[in-house]
């Protein structure tokens, strides 16, 4: 084909609106500068005054610093479009294989029958079957995950094809079933289709589920599969050898649905485990992954899922192949990566899962800026990027070539293949290092992506109309927040580790892509100056020592115009994005508690770790919930419930707010001459706000008696905490 009849595979789009963003962002530092002269004017002579006016100095000079980083993802978005139809054109005969990865971890945590719902969704994309390649790696070891798969590959012979005639959407039986209860009644056939594959599928499920109750496979099971037999020698979750069984083998042109099409390839996979070996998490199960596929599959692009992301628009495959196959922009693009959407966000999210603004704004905003992060899940690979190879210029891949080379070099026997899935097979090389998934990391997918950028590859944000993947988000405040100190854990090491973007990325990327890198990064670091905001400026009400501009003085209309302009801003970013007003006032909380619980132990857990007093762990976010819980979440409800320091921490400042507010109020009531209404203004403004953002605790703490509320020990020594600390001030 020439240049002159090139038409590209996929086009870009930048945002408008782009002076309005300009005037809000140059109005707001001008701002924020006055408040520092305002700061450095008023430095005040009496003592203790002055250690609290330097916190909260330090505090905004902080927040301006951050505010400054953020501005890195925010001013030039872009958005990519995709032509299928012409890929299809060109490339549909030698269209690559792919192989896709899926991860579970724990079968009680993430439910085997969600996790072949997932697996069923990848295997039916609309691609050529023989040419998909699908990998389950169960770092959970577990007999009954093994057992839902070979159940799945069965099913798979008839949900197959019936997506495939009836053009079902999504591909999730779980989902499909249960979000269309009607029978369709027009088409007779379809109906009654449908319903032979519903039954089936819902006895499946119950075969699974009753499985899981027992705990173990029986006997007459056990002879369906050579597979059943590795447990039956003691396989453990923490001690078994590699177990690798091809349930369904593509290459095999006798594997065939009820229809006569081929089927994708289907793996089973439990790397090998033993005590006393680091294994590394996620990012050890894909190095694992990477290795015994390059032995089966080996194919060209990976895909990488998460076991609840479960592939929500079964053109997924082909959106991003637009990327990698377009003849002039294709050739450094290392992954695409998809937004983590989930599908069980309520209206107005109370726990701020959906984090709208990173996925909808600053994610396109890094695109525009050498590619977003790989954030786990729902990203699509180039083998070679991710197994460590450095970008070329001038490499142009013939993607027919492609095909037979790989498949040669993929030639080998079963057990061969399982060696390289072995504990020891590591040892001295530069897996986790140089090669494939990094290790050591909590966020070992950030790293990863970063690394990969850093050896000059390129990657590209796709968020299409029908979204890609929908997960499972948290459903209450503690997972929400433990997920949440786990990844502001992982951000944090990196800034403070070599590969701090600012240092490794230097020379190696574009500058405005290691500021998009510190945003997150820098997560953790927001906690102290937001711990003193919502602590100090109280305690010194109480005390009479007032910290901002009297209500009368012209100094008062910087602070107030960074606050209108930022939250204003922030507002109309939210409700643009799609959110709603409480959404929004939901999303600040969470984004304040993240900050003084999460950040915190974030910052605590890497001191910790640095000073070797603890280890790398990985809690895995539980993808199921009692029913009582489930319906709190539906319904809104904050969820306490357990006892946690967290909440200790969150009570406690919530009380010591509404405290001080109180004495505040009663003051001016009883004797108003004793407080200086027009210097404490902004103090007691503040505290009125952390009260409003505070609502729920309030509520938890003493209006609720459902099993969600706050434990009762927690808001005893929050309120012993709180009071002691007000009388400390007082006197
Ligand atoms: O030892 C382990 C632990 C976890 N997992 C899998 O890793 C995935 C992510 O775990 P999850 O508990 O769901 O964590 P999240 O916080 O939801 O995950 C996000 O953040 C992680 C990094 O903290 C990334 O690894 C994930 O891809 C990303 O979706 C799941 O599929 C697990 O099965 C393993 O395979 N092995
Ligand atoms: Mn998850």
């Amino acid at each position: 084909m020439g240049r002159d009849d090139y038409l590209p595979l996929f086009e870009t789009r930048s945002a408008k609106g782009r002076l309005l963003y300009w005037l809000y962002a140059v109005t707001v530092f001008l701002g924020v500068l006055s408040i520092c002269v305002y700061r450095v004017r008023h430095f005040p002579e009496q003592e203790l005054k002055r250690w609290a006016w330097i916190g909260v100095f330090m505090a905004e000079l902080w927040y301006a610093l951050y505010w400054l980083i953020t501005q890195s993802v925010r001013y030039s978005p872009v958005y990519r479009y995709t032509f299928k139809d012409r890929l299809s054109r060109r490339y549909e005969e030698v269209l690559p294989g792919i192989d896709i990865f899926v991860c579970t971890a724990d079968p009680v945590l993430e439910p085997p029958v969600m996790v072949i719902n997932t697996v069923l969704t990848v295997m039916a994309y609309n691609y050529p079957p023989e040419k998909l390649n699908v990998y389950l790696s169960d770092d959970g070891g577990s007999e009954v995950m093994f057992y839902a798969l070979l159940e799945a590959s069965q099913f798979s012979k008839i949900w197959l094809p019936f997506c495939r005639k009836f053009k079902v959407e999504p591909r999730s039986p779980g989902i499909y079933f249960s979000s269309a209860d009607e029978i369709p009644v027009d088409d007779v056939i379809f109906a009654k289709e449908w319903q032979t594959v519903k039954n089936l599928f819902q006895e499946m499920k119950e075969r699974i589920n009753e499985i899981m109750k027992l705990g173990r496979i029986p006997d007459e099971l056990q002879k369906q599969h050579k597979g059943f037999r590795e447990w039956e020698l003691g396989a453990s979750k923490r001690d078994h050898q590699t177990i690798l069984e091809i349930l369904i083998d593509g290459r095999d042109s006798k594997a065939m649905d009820v229809e006569g099409k081929r089927l994708p390839t289907l793996i089973y996979m439990a790397r090998e485990k033993k005590p006393h070996y680091q294994h590394n998490f996620k990012a050890g199960a894909m190095n694992a992954l990477i290795r015994v596929s390059s032995r089966i599959s080996n194919s060209p692009i990976i895909l990488n899922v998460d076991c609840d992301q479960y592939s929500n628009n079964s053109e997924s495959v082909r959106d991003a192949l637009c990327f990698f196959m377009d003849e002039e922009m294709g050739d450094n693009i290392a992954y695409v990566q998809y937004p983590q959407y989930s599908n069980n966000i309520t209206k107005n999210d109370v726990y701020g899962n959906y984090l709208r603004i990173i996925v909808e704004v600053e994610l396109p905003g890094a695109d525009a800026n050498g590619g977003p992060p790989y954030i786990g899940s729902g990203c699509f690979h180039r083998r070679d990027a991710l197994s460590g190879k450095k970008h070329e210029k001038e490499s142009k891949i013939d993607w027919k070539k492609e095909n037979e080379i790989r498949v040669k070099e993929s030639a080998s026997t079963l057990e061969e293949t399982k060696i390289l899935a072995g504990c020891s097979y590591e040892e001295n090389s530069q897996w986790g290092k140089e090669m494939g998934l990094k290790y050591g990391c909590p966020v070992e997918d950030i790293l990863t992506g970063l690394s990969v950028q850093c050896r000059g590859w390129r990657s590209v944000f796709f968020n299409p109309e029908r979204r890609g993947f929908l997960g499972v988000a948290p459903t209450s405040l503690l997972q929400s927040l433990v997920q949440h100190t786990r990844w502001s854990e992982g951000h944090i090491q990196i800034f403070l580790s070599k590969y701090c973007p600012l240092l490794y990325g230097h020379g190696k990327i574009p500058l405005q892509l290691q500021i998009s890198y510190c945003c997150y990064n820098l997560w953790a670091a927001n906690c102290l100056a937001t711990l003193f905001y919502v602590i100090v400026p109280p305690l010194c009400l109480l005390k009479a020592i007032t910290l901002f501009p009297q209500l009368s003085s012209p100094w008062v209309l910087p602070y107030a115009y960074v606050f209108l302009a930022k939250y204003s801003y922030s507002l109309g970013e939210f409700l643009w994005s799609g959110g709603t007003l409480k959404g929004w006032y939901n999303d600040q909380r969470m984004w304040l508690y993240k900050r003084l619980t999460s950040h915190l132990y974030g910052i605590y857990g890497t001191i910790l770790r640095s000073l070797g007093f603890s280890k790398l762990s990985f809690q895995i976010t539980s993808k199921v919930a009692d029913d009582d819980v489930s319906l709190r979440y539906e319904q809104e409800i904050m969820e306490f419930g357990t006892v946690s320091s967290m909440f200790n921490i969150l009570a406690t400042i919530a009380l010591l707010n509404l405290l001080t507010f109180l004495w505040i109020m009663a003051r001016l009531i009883i004797n108003p001459q004793t407080t200086d209404l027009d210097s404490s203004a902004v103090q007691i403004i503040l505290s009125g706000l952390v009260m409003v953002i505070n609502r729920p605790v309030y509520e938890g703490m003493f209006f609720r008696t459902d099993k969600g509320r706050m434990p009762s020990s927690i808001t005893y020594q929050s309120l012993i905490l709180a009071t002691f600390a007000c009388l400390l001030a007082l006197y």
